[in-house]
């Protein structure tokens, strides 16, 4: 039967992330749609001769990936805050400024100050960026309103963004971000009432993950783990920030949950990367807040790479300590500063970063996966990496159907 499909992209240098050659690389290439997924990927001397395509595009030797998958956001949120950025670069530390009022909870006061079509409107552009930067798949965290109408409110803004941008998004609810004023000195209560907020928020079908801040200035051990039970009574999975500025055991505590990721992980022992390992527990690096908050404690990359530790990379886009807008960037900073390869920079931002959000249907050029695609104006996968900003996406295809 001769194929019909509904788009057949030739000529083009496919970087498949699927088999043994760097980056699945297969020179002079196609790839054919159909349905919104990939119908055939292969050399261009194999493709069916009969085969034909309601639309041809010839790509000239173009790289075409699979669609960017940004797995760690904090994209919805109101308002900036630029006068930390000034203050850090005056000597404030994060931790200063969080103890002293600022930081996450002026994003809390933001966000709980904005309705959910400003909050939308604001976040739109954000989003819009990222899309225009190749990305195609979303996750997109809660974590400023920490009450249940303003979670509730900033989940559905990230489930409207994806229908109004026409990009995937993944929610995680993330609750346990920081202490609400209202729960001043009152940690364990605040947590009662996370896990209070949870089931209803779930029935809505708002929450796809849990996360949680496990940190000196976040949530305890003790405090994530009540969490995470509740969590795992609904089925929800978990991923967590984990060890971002202290080893708290983070790492560890989610790969015992079988965790999806464990993220920013700078300050994480042995003992949680072999955890994660067995657990298949993702390590999600973020090296946009490890530049801006010019952090100095590297992950702990070589073990990840010793143990067969899946790494992701993330924009962890927040107006906090990554007000970054472009995950080809993060993928730069990864290789600069975490002297990740390329290769695993790319890895990071599609197989992995797919596997971080438990998506089994994306993030590589496979026949029956969604057809996700980017098509560069460049040559070679490794200049995804080495072109520090510039506007190198030539289209962006979600499910099939251009987006740009
Ligand atoms: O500063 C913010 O607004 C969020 C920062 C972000 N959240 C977190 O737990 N770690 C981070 O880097
Ligand atoms: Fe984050």
């Amino acid at each position: 039967m001769t194929p019909r499909w509904d788009l057949l992209l030739t000529h083009a240098t496919l970087a498949t992330l699927d088999g043994e050659q760097p980056f699945g690389l297969i020179k002079d290439g196609a790839l054919a749609c159909a349905n919104g997924r990939i119908a055939w990927v292969g050399r261009m001397s194999d493709l069916p001769s009969a085969a034909s395509a309601v639309r041809t595009e010839n790509l000239a030797g173009k790289l075409l990936t699979p669609g960017l998958i940004d797995c760690h956001t904090h994209l919805v949120f109101a308002g900036n805050r630029v006068r930390e950025f000034d203050m850090r670069l005056n000597g404030a530390s994060y931790e200063d400024i969080a103890r002293a009022g600022g930081g996450i909870a002026s994003s809390v006061a933001a966000v709980r100050a904005a309705s959910e079509e400003e909050l939308l409107q604001q976040s739109l552009p954000r989003a819009r960026a990222l899309l225009r930067d190749g990305v195609t798949t979303l996750e997109i965290k809660s974590g400023y309103g920490l009450d249940l109408a303003n979670e509730g409110k900033m989940l559905r803004v990230a489930r409207r963004l994806g229908e109004t941008v026409g990009v995937g998004v993944r929610t995680t609810y993330l609750a346990a971000h920081a202490l609400p004023p209202e729960f001043t000195d009152h940690a364990d209560g605040y947590i009662d009432a996370v896990i209070a907020w949870l089931p209803q928020l779930h029935a809505a079908g708002l929450v796809d993950a849990v996360d949680a801040f496990c940190e000196g200035i976040g949530f305890s051990p003790a405090q994530t783990r009540r969490v995470f039970e509740v969590a795992r009574a609904l089925g929800i999975p978990v991923k967590l920030h984990a060890d971002q500025l202290s080893d708290l055991g983070g790492a560890a505590l989610v790969a015992e949950f079988n965790g999806l990721s464990a993220d920013h992980i700078e300050y994480t022992r042995d003992d949680g990367v072999r955890a994660m390992a067995a657990h298949g527990t993702v390590a999600v690096l973020l090296p946009g807040a490890f530049h801006l908050l010019r952090e100095t404690k590297l992950p702990p990359i070589a073990q990840l790479r010793e143990h067969g530790v899946a790494m992701a990379v993330a924009t962890d886009c927040n107006p906090g300590t990554s007000p970054l807008l472009s995950l080809r960037q993060a993928m730069q900073l990864a290789c600069t500063h975490f002297r990740m390869t390329p290769e695993e920079a790319l890895q990071g931002t599609t197989v992995h970063a797919a596997k971080a959000l438990g998506l089994a249907d994306r993030g590589a050029l496979c026949t029956g996966m969604r057809a996700d695609l980017v098509a560069w104006n460049v040559a070679h996968p490794a200049e995804l990496c080495y072109w520090l900003g510039g506007d190198l996406a030539a289209q962006v295809i979600v499910a099939g159907q251009p987006s740009l």
